[in-house]
């Protein structure tokens, strides 16, 4: 299946499926008009993917080998420089061909800034939204722009989405106003426990969309992203904090997000791609469907 705005890009190491027989699809979305800090994002899907190929496609912990499962990759979106709001709409418009191939299939997004996320939020239209992050992306704006990549929890929060974080600890006192007002819980890095994780997310509504912005991870693990923060989370306290969530809620959609970088074998992008795999094995042992 061809899709209108999408184009391919290199491959991740496991072998693959078309969309229609699919049970994952990957999407990139290398877009990175709005990060304030450090750029680079843009390269994220490709270092993601080639991230993959250090990586056994078995996964010990789970017996799961990913190379035994259905997943299509469409490639990457084409972006339109410096318009994350035209990227925007057009992500909705391939992630909504995507379903119209197949309803069944569950949507990867690698990006690319945080921003993009909107894009499959919108096009799935979840009823909660849980995401891990050093910062809140609650601003109405950043920099003058409604759709920067600080701003994607609140466009999302205005759809009606109900919006859980963890791993925070950046943000201005407006977000947090906003918050409060808004009843959406978030959890400072300081503060998070896996036990903590499904407190708050064990009442909220299903299905559930999950983001992953990278820099939620301590800055060790991923210093190649747009606005790093120092004292994040280790990886095994969000992976078991996920394999919970898919055992108990239907997940409609999952990213990576943030993702930097300038070489081949970096850093972040090695962190993402552990977590791509990750995420595929415990959806395929536990997910609830
Ligand atoms: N990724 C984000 N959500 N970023 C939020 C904006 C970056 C905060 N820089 C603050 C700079 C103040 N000197
Ligand atoms: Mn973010
Ligand atoms: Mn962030």
């Amino acid at each position: 299946m061809e899709f209108f705005y999408t184009y391919k890009s290199i491959e991740t190491a496991l072998p693959l499926v078309d969309v229609e027989n699919a049970k994952f699809a990957i999407l990139g979305i290398p877009f990175d008009g709005t990060t304030s800090y450090k750029p680079g994002a843009r390269f994220g899907p490709t270092l993601i993917r080639q991230g993959t190929v250090n990586l056994e496609s078995y996964i010990l912990d789970y017996d799961i080998d990913l190379a035994e499962l259905n997943i299509a990759d469409i490639g990457d979106l084409e972006v339109v420089a410096g318009n994350p709001l035209q990227t925007v709409k057009m992500g909705i418009e391939t992630i909504r061909e995507l379903k119209e191939a197949n309803p069944n299939v569950i949507p990867i997004i690698l990006g690319g800034e945080h921003s993009m996320t909107y894009a499959p939020v919108k096009a799935l239209m979840p009823k909660s939204y849980v995401v891990f992050d050093a910062h809140l992306d609650l601003r109405d704006e950043y920099e003058s722009n409604p759709w920067n990549h600080a701003c994607v929890a609140r466009r999302i929060s205005e759809l009606g989405v109900e919006i859980a974080e963890f791993g925070i600890r950046s943000g201005i006192r407006e977000e947090v106003e906003y918050a409060k007002e808004k009843g959406i819980t978030w959890v400072h890095a300081r503060e998070y426990s896996v036990e903590r994780f499904k407190e708050v997310v064990k009442d909220l509504p299903e299905p559930v969309y999950v983001s992953i912005d990278i820099d939620a991870f301590d800055l060790s693990m991923v210093p190649s992203t747009g606005t790093p923060e120092a004292g994040g989370l280790r990886f095994w306290e969000v992976i078991e904090a996920l394999e919970w969530l898919v055992k108990n809620k239907r997940i409609v959609g999952f990213d990576i997000m943030e993702v930097a970088g300038m070489e081949i074998g970096d850093v972040t992008a090695l962190t993402g791609a552990k977590l791509l795999f990750y995420f595929i094995g415990m959806m395929e042992k536990f997910g609830k469907p």
